[in-house]
């Protein structure tokens, strides 16, 4: 008997200028920075040079996963697929943090408050407010959501939101025989690699993803990774930025 296995492709956006500035992002919506668009470029010839091909992606509707993802496949001349988007693959609600400078927060707050808002599995930040100048409301891409609209959100309600789409969605076009990409997030991506591999609550807080990287999974035929964690392309290189992203805010 054949065994079938599809190709699932993680890429976080690249580095945005508020990555640049160590600021809490979330749902803001803010721009690639130079170094992101080029991390965006490099991600997509890996992909290119190893011979993994998408045939289709998904992204948030945040800028910085779109434009990641046009340039990665401009890259890898596969511009040309199909795109899917939705507001499911978003980065984590950072709530009142979103704006906030994280080693200040740290300073603020202390390193355990810091950390428990940062990578805990329950425990989200406080609300924004509506009138903030970095919430959402009234934003009309988030119109159709009405009161299901996060104000602020953990990694266990990034796991609530996004698995439905992934148990439709990507898994639908995996099962049609596709290679994903999937462009998003550092958290929504956390969630999905926690979903993924059966990481635990705990476990999951010291798993950081670097920007502009691909992280290949080959998937069984009940959609299991083959190898846990899948493969980095460029696995040393991955590791350290993973590692400077674990340090934020120090
Ligand atoms: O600010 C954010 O939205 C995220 C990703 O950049 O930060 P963190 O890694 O601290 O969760």
């Amino acid at each position: 008997m054949t065994r079938m296995t599809s190709t699932l492709v993680l890429l976080r956006h690249g580095e945005s200028v508020w990555n640049a500035k160590n600021l809490f992002t979330g749902w803001v919506d803010v721009d690639l920075s130079d170094t992101g668009r080029s991390e965006a470029v490099a991600g997509g010839r890996m992909l290119a040079d190893a011979g993994v091909l998408p045939d289709v992606v998904h992204t948030s509707v945040l800028r910085r996963a779109i434009t990641t993802a046009h340039l990665a496949l401009d890259a890898a001349d596969r511009h040309w697929i199909p795109v899917r988007r939705d507001w499911r693959l978003n980065e984590r609600h950072y709530g009142d943090l979103q704006g906030k400078d994280k080693k200040q927060t740290m300073e603020q707050f202390g390193e355990e408050q810091f950390m428990l808002w940062r990578r805990s599995y329950d425990t989200p930040p406080p609300p924004i407010a509506d009138d903030n100048e970095y919430s959402q409301q009234g934003d009309p891409r988030y119109a159709h959501l009405g009161d299901q609209m996060p104000r602020t959100e953990c990694l266990k309600d990034v796991v609530a939101r996004l698995v439905p789409y992934w148990e439709t969605e990507i898994r639908a076009d995996l099962e049609a025989g596709h290679t994903v990409l999937v462009a998003a997030h550092g958290n929504s991506l956390r969630a999905l690699v926690k979903h993924l591999d059966g990481i635990g609550d705990d476990e999951i807080a010291a798993l950081n993803i670097p920007t502009g990287m691909p992280l290949v999974y080959e998937l069984d035929d009940d959609f299991t990774p083959v190898t846990k964690g899948g493969r980095y392309l460029d696995p040393e290189a991955a590791a350290t930025a993973a590692a400077a992203v674990a340090n934020q805010g120090r």
